[in-house]
């Protein structure tokens, strides 16, 4: 099975790396049709202001908005979830907008530029999981058909609608695979 990671800008290898590392093969996607060739995709962190002009510079945006639609699963890691956010508080950036949430950018304060923290994923059993948040989103709010799979400081980090996941802080640079290999069960379930 091969999924492919949105490689414009941001940490698009580190996801590479821990999908090959699940036993999956991993794309660095740039070009529209190189959708084609993929079952999932990942959209990783970085600057999604940066990243959502490239999107549509790079033909990318239509593209993918339509895949995600005919089911294709998704998953966005901080800026990633920002690009797939229907809101995003005091922006109008460019954005997929196909996740009916609300977030806000860089939410977590100046002194919290850059943090660790523990969190129980009830999906994922009582160890509880370290993520490495880095000028990090939160969800604000979060419509009817959205699952809400865990919080920190009380704000929403990782949630799923359907085929979309989110998480606002980034499980690639840890040793933890435990997200990647949701993602990939939701890849093959889709
Ligand atoms: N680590 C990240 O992806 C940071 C996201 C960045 N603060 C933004 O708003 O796009």
């Amino acid at each position: 099975m091969k999924i492919g990671v949105l490689a414009l800008q941001g940490a698009f290898r580190e996801h590479c790396r821990m999908l090959e590392g699940c036993g999956v093969t991993a794309a660095e996607i740039r070009k529209p049709e190189e959708l084609d060739e993929v079952k999932g995709l990942i959209i990783p962190g970085g600057e999604s202001t940066t990243i959502g002009k490239l999107m549509i510079e790079w033909g990318l945006m239509d593209k993918i908005k339509v895949r995600v639609e005919q089911k294709m699963a998704v998953y966005g890691t901080c800026a990633g979830m920002i690009l797939l956010a229907k809101e995003i508080k005091d922006s109008s950036q460019p954005r997929l907008g196909i996740m009916d949430i609300v977030v806000r950018r860089n939410a977590f304060g100046r002194q919290r530029e850059s943090f660790e923290a523990d969190m129980t994923v009830p999906e994922f059993g009582p160890e509880s999981l370290k993520a490495v948040f880095i000028r990090a989103p939160y969800i604000e709010e979060a419509g009817q058909d959205v699952k809400v799979m865990a919080k920190v400081h009380n704000k929403i980090v990782i949630a799923r609608q359907n085929n979309i996941l989110v998480t606002a802080f980034h499980p690639e640079l840890t040793k933890d695979d435990r997200i990647h290999q949701y993602f990939i069960s939701m890849v093959k379930n889709a």
